[in-house]
């Protein structure tokens, strides 16, 4: 069976990875494509790099231009998607990158965003782990995927919530790390910013310079990382968090640092990880002493993952890598898809980075 499928905010960045990695997946087929300012122009005009849907036209993003696919695919501003998405019928899968349905909590909503509260949808990372917070040992990625299974509306994380999940939820889950005194500091690439023009963002301000946004825990990918280590498990979860804009296009690199539990040893830290994502396609742990780069995730729906334990500060040092674009949006967009569709998991989506 094929699924007709509509990606809307298709002339950015988000949009035109989706429809990269969508061309490649034999069940899915792109029948339409939608845009804001360029509505109107052929695809190729916006992503020459994508020749297999070059010749589609880009509508108005407007409901009646998605209604009628199996499958609609929002990589929409903030706030943009609510609305479309009350019109569409209940019965078409939609799949959102933006972060208007992640949050579970109206207030963290109001504090974070503002704006009309749409209500959260099933959360796109099935390997998130889940536990009863009594029972932090006892969490696994089952019910996430199993949610999934069952969904017509999943929201996809956000990018830089992502590579910092994925590098602390093992722990948290399995209770050996605490969940109180987290510090996260991430090397962020410039694509996650969005194709629209920024003044921090000039050619001539990132060139050779590296520069933190955000800081001093005002960034509103805090209570999503909150929301996702408490499902794992935590109590008081606790994190500073610091993105650096660093000049590369894609790529987030987070090294995050968690105090060791109490009597816990370097051997049952590295199992910890080392089970968690031992069937996982998508999230790998790399040998001791190997750290990710960034660029070995790049045009990969693969999240790497690299630990140490630093005895004498008594902490663990988590290194986890992702493309901001493929595992950190569009390649979990799909990966969620085909989990909401019964298809395979993995379906078009490519594990091995393109390095150097
Ligand atoms: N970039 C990334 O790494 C990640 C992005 N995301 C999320 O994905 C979504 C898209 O991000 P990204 O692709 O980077 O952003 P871009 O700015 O690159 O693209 C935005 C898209 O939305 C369209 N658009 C702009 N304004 C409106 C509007 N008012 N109403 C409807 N459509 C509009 C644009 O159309 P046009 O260009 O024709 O005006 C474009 O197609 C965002 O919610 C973002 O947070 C999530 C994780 C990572
Ligand atoms: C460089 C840069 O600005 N990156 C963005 C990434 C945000 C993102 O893509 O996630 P959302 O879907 O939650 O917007 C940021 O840190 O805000």
């Amino acid at each position: 069976m094929s699924y007709s499928v509509a990606v809307a905010g298709a002339s950015g960045y988000a949009g035109g990875e989706l429809l990269r990695l969508l061309a490649a997946h034999p069940e899915f087929q792109v029948t339409t494509v939608t845009a804001h300012s360029n509505a109107g122009e052929k695809l190729a005009a916006v992503h020459p790099h994508l020749l297999t849907y070059a010749e589609l036209v880009l509508k108005p993003t407007e409901a009646a231009s998605l209604v009628g696919h199996d499958v609609v695919f929002l990589a929409l501003p903030h706030g943009a998607s609510g609305a479309i998405t009350a019109e569409l019928p209940d019965d078409v899968l939609v799949v959102d990158c933006g972060a208007d349905h992640r949050l579970t909590d109206p207030e963290a909503w109001a504090t974070w965003y503002g704006g009309e509260y749409y209500g959260a949808w099933t959360y796109g990372m099935p390997e998130l782990p889940r536990a009863d917070a009594d029972t932090p040992a006892t969490a696994t990625a089952a019910a996430q995927r199993a949610e999934l299974a069952q969904t017509k509306r999943i929201a996809v994380p956000g990018c830089n919530v992502s590579a910092v999940t994925f590098g602390l939820a093992p722990g948290i889950a399995a209770g050996v790390i605490q969940a109180d005194d987290l510090v996260s500091v991430l090397s962020v690439g410039t694509s996650g910013a969005g194709k629209s023009l920024k003044t921090n963002l000039l050619a001539s301000e990132i060139a050779g310079s590296a520069s933190a946004y955000g800081v001093g825990g005002v960034h509103r990918h805090v209570p999503e990382i909150i929301q996702n280590l408490t499902a794992a498990g935590g109590t008081g979860v606790s994190i500073s968090f610091t993105p650096v804009l660093v000049p590369m296009s894609r790529g987030i690199l987070a090294t995050s640092t968690a105090k060791l539990a109490p009597g816990v040893t370097a051997a049952e830290v590295r199992a910890a990880w080392q089970a968690a994502y031992a069937d996982e396609p998508f999230a790998h742990l790399l040998p001791e002493g190997v750290f990710p780069r960034s660029g070995d995730t790049t045009g990969a729906n693969t999240v790497l993952v690299g630990l140490a334990v630093d005895e004498r500060a008594g902490r663990v040092v988590v290194v986890s890598a992702l493309d901001n674009l493929v595992k950190g949006t569009a390649g979990a967009a799909i990966q969620s898809a085909n989990l909401a569709l019964g298809l395979d998991e993995t379906l078009g989506l490519p594990v091995n980075g393109v390095a150097p």
